[in-house]
């Protein structure tokens, strides 16, 4: 067995470290004048389903669009389905009333599955990104409400959680009916407004019915228990904390207790959004924001406290308030590509200004896709140019991670993930390689899938910071580390080429960054058996390091130690050993005998003694290696058994044979043997 380390200490973070975050400012719930300029606009959609010419549908579609492009909701009567409220609403009251332990058997557990039982004080629904702040919320003001989430029930990878039949007789099935089997349905609904929406903006009315028609949706029963008016009052806490939504249509069936609050776009303040009877209130989602260029607006909204009942003289009661929302969601490989038509004057591919909004939205979307397996978004570069992304799986469960809802229960690194990478009001993107150096932090660092987002990121820097951009060359030289991970060195060849060849021109043949390029080609060629390319490359580095930052520079040994290697697969012994002698020499003044650099200095060096017989002085330097190993890393490592298997070979060659088999025998039970 021989032993022969490479060190390829190759990958640099991106230039941008700091986690960004930022949060909409908390607001207070004060109750505020009515406010002339904010109306949502109350609609009869019956003339849409009616209608038996496209202009009689036009009309009914002007409306819509206008309301969801001046305020972001709109109240429908008319829209057809049969008795909704009433069936549903007694059917989650029920379930609601169920005793703690049988609701909590059905607990929400998985936020790519978004089904199940959200118990009181779970769930803080905000768009702050801090992830301090939000468990701060959490902790102090967590929304006061429950809920159930239901979603696609023939789905073949999550499945809905479903009571007892006889502790809530009839539940499942309205909840499947209100899904699929009345004569509208929601989803039916949905794929009418988007018609009437797609008419409404000029397009063909079948425009989004491809993109929509799979029932990417979530049925959520909301319970809002009596709370004292009080404690509602207090800062920061609401029954529902102000967010807004994520896909692309929520229908909202209220009660008539009342709370829904709804930011006026223009003004920022939050006005009430009345129950009225027989209709329900949609609004837009983010994803409907981005498919229109934020042309119909995904608005914040909140439920605080309505009117209470006094308790006593001066002791309120906030009743309780129940309410369903059907988030309509495209579908999970739809691509949400912004409208042609919608672009404004200059506004384009290379527009760095909405770019933010687009990658905001594109990684946001991509951060929800933690468990896909990778085929799933290594096709290529998803974001065909910043205003186009497509879906993939991450929207089962859009609607909890959107809202940057931590659970508690959640697998911490989920929870580390959606608290890292921010949920950021559009307006306050931070800067572009913050966020983009947070997101490949934290995806390498969570599920080894850097690779399909590194892509991404890195077509969105090179588009937008341009080809030349230092922060550019960086994401592009990582993007060709994890392609080296993952052994596609076709690929990675030709991105370091491009790499190299700008970085000699825009920072300088003698700047680290250029030598490093260079250095991991030169590695990615020698992993090829390409010998005499990886040689000359790795001359230059060794040279320009040695000269640019001194014989003792950790990049200059690097490289010497490199280019030894190249020379060592060659069988070009005295060459090896001449580098690895003063790699060794210099490794041990600096870092001392027993570091692990030192130590594989040694065992390299004592191999190439091996090559050319001198089994002598290899032998006084594994002894070193296996003793000092033995010690630290310690007996158990892997690396202390490469040492002995090392010193046991040169037993051998030396015809020690007694001391060659109690190694061999030491070997044998050593845990990392094969
Ligand atoms: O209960 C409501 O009225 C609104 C709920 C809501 O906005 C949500 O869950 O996203
Ligand atoms: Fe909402």
């Amino acid at each position: 067995m021989s032993y022969l380390k490479v060190s390829q200490n190759l990958l640099r973070a991106a230039n941008a470290t700091r986690f960004t975050s930022c949060s909409l400012s908390k607001r207070g719930l004060a109750t505020v004048a009515p406010d002339d300029s904010f109306r949502i606009p109350l609609i009869d959609f019956s003339k849409y389903r009616q209608a038996t010419s496209l202009s009689e549908k036009r009309k009914v579609a002007d409306e819509v669009v206008n309301g969801f492009k001046d305020v972001g909701f709109i109240y429908l009567e008319g829209h057809g389905i049969p008795d909704a409220t009433l069936s549903i609403g007694r059917q989650s009251a029920d379930f609601f009333r169920l005793p703690t332990e049988a609701k909590l058997k059905l607990s929400w557990e998985d936020p790519r599955s978004n089904r199940g039982y959200v118990r009181v004080g779970r769930e803080r629904t905000t768009q702050s990104a801090d992830s301090v702040e939000i468990a701060k919320l959490r902790a102090t003001a967590p929304d006061s409400k429950e809920s159930m989430e239901i979603g696609r029930d023939w789905d073949k990878t999550w499945k809905n959680q479903w009571p007892q039949e006889c502790d809530t007789p009839g539940f499942k099935q309205t909840m499947l009916d209100f899904f699929q089997v009345f004569s509208l349905t929601c989803h039916d609904l949905h794929v009418l407004v988007m018609r009437s929406i797609a008419l409404g903006l000029d397009l063909e009315e079948s425009y989004f019915d491809k993109k929509i028609d799979q029932q990417f949706h979530n049925l959520r029963l909301l319970s809002y228990p009596p709370i004292k008016t009080s404690l509602l009052q207090k800062d920061g806490q609401a029954r529902a904390g102000a967010h807004s939504d994520y896909g692309s249509l929520t229908l909202l069936f209220q009660d008539s207790v009342g709370g829904l609050e709804v930011q006026n776009p223009h003004t920022k303040v939050f006005q009430p959004a009345k129950p009225i009877e027989g209709a329900i209130v949609i609004n837009a989602g983010d994803l409907l924001a981005r498919w229109s260029n934020d042309v119909l607006r995904s608005t914040l909204h909140r439920v605080v406290a309505p009117p209470a009942k006094k308790i006593s003289d001066n002791e309120a009661m906030t009743p309780a308030r129940q309410s369903i929302a059907f988030f309509c969601n495209p579908n999970g490989d739809a691509n949400i590509e912004c409208l042609p038509k919608l672009l404004r004057p200059g506004e384009g591919k290379e527009v760095p200004d909405g770019a933010h909004r687009g990658i905001y939205r594109a990684l946001h979307v991509f951060r929800l896709d933690l468990s896909a397996p990778p085929q799933l978004t290594a096709h290529g570069p998803d974001i065909e140019h910043h205003r186009s992304f497509r879906l993939e799986k991450g929207l089962e469960y859009s609607r909890s991670t959107a809202h940057s809802i931590i659970m508690d229960g959640v697998d911490p690194l989920i929870t580390l993930a959606l608290s890292d990478l921010p949920t950021l009001a559009v307006d306050e993107v931070p800067n572009l390689d913050d966020y983009c150096a947070i997101c490949l932090m934290t995806y390498r660092a969570i599920f080894e899938k850097a690779e399909s987002l590194e892509q991404v990121v890195m077509q969105t820097i090179r588009r937008v910071l341009g080809e030349e951009h230092p922060d550019t060359l960086t994401t592009m030289a990582n993007t060709a580390e994890t392609y080296r991970a993952l052994g596609r060195l076709e690929e990675v060849e030709s991105l370091l080429g491009v790499v190299i060849k700008t970085s000699r021109r825009v920072l300088g043949e003698d700047h680290p960054d250029t030598l490093l390029a260079i250095n991991n080609l030169a590695m990615t060629y020698w992993k090829q058996g390409r010998w005499n390319e990886a040689e000359s490359l790795e001359v230059v580095v060794m040279e320009t390091s040695r000269r640019v930052l001194g014989e003792s520079h950790p990049d200059s040994l690097l490289a010497m130690n490199n280019l030894a290697m190249i020379f060592w697969k060659q069988d070009r012994w005295q060459e090896a050993e001449s580098l690895e002698a003063v790699v060794m020499e210099t490794r041990r003044r600096v870092l001392g005998e027993d570091h692990p650099d030192t130590l594989s200095a040694m065992a390299n060096h004592a191999l190439t003694f091996s090559k050319q017989d001198r089994w002598k002085e290899a032998e006084s330097l594994q002894l070193v290696v296996m003793e000092t190993r033995r010690r630290m890393p310690g007996e158990q490592h892997s690396d202390t058994l490469l040492a002995i298997s090392n010193l046991m070979e040169t037993y051998r060659a030396l015809s020690r044979l007694e001391e060659a088999e109690q190694l061999e025998e030491e070997a044998k039970n050593h845990p990392h043997y094969t």
